[in-house]
């Protein structure tokens, strides 16, 4: 998709505040830190209206972005955040697990991975609770340019076995530095919101 029109709508901290277009919904996961402001961004050609950050857990609501009128993007709250109080971080939860489990117009989830590492304790719950609830979800593994091409499948597979993927859920690698992978992202993305061209 070219995108040309992106809209901040909405920062959302409860149900109320949800956008009531209609439009298809893709919800974007992972820990804090892993790159999803940064691939929100490559995806709709911005160098920073997703606020990017070396912070962890800066993004604290459900963000909705708004693309050419078709669909939103929602930034969900990074888990695992390092400085955020307990309670804190079971308040997202209930928020982030009400709007996942309830929210018609989530057509899928792409979930970030940190593509150097094996993914965490956190990401593979994440994982096994998404297919729980049977939503459609895209591994992504975030950083790719920060490891060699040479161990890149190794890299893959290392996602693939530590999170029990099964082998029809897709996985890409991506940079949010050199954009790779960004066409696959689109396309898993494109074919999950139906009826948009
Ligand atoms: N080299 C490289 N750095 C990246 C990439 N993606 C993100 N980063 C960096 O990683 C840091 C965190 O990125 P964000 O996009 O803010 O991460 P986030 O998941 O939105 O973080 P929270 O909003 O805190 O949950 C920033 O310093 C980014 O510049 C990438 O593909 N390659
Ligand atoms: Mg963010």
């Amino acid at each position: 998709m070219e995108v040309h029109e992106v809209e901040i709508v909405m920062s959302a901290v409860s149900e109320t505040q949800y956008p009531t277009t209609g439009y298809p919904e893709i919800g974007l996961v992972g820990r804090s830190n892993v790159g999803k402001s940064s691939l929100t961004n490559v995806l709709i050609n911005r160098k920073s209206l997703a606020r990017t950050s070396s912070q962890p857990g800066k993004t604290r609501t459900l963000n909705f972005y708004e693309v050419e009128h078709q669909l939103y993007f929602v930034d969900v709250p990074g888990y695992g955040y390092a400085k955020v109080s307990k309670k804190e971080r079971e308040k997202f939860g209930v928020m982030i697990e009400h709007y996942m489990t309830t929210r018609e117009q989530l057509r899928g989830v792409v979930q970030l991975v940190d593509s150097r590492h094996a993914p965490s304790a956190d990401d593979v719950s994440m994982h096994e609770w998404l297919r729980y609830y049977d939503i459609p979800v895209l591994v992504v593994g975030t950083k790719v340019d920060k490891i060699k091409p040479g161990v890149r499948n190794k890299a893959e597979s290392l996602i693939r076995k530590t999170l029990n993927m099964d082998g029809e859920t897709e996985l890409v690698l991506f940079s949010a530095e050199t954009k790779m992978g960004k066409d696959k992202v689109w396309d898993w993305i494109e074919s999950h919101i139906g009826g948009v061209e």
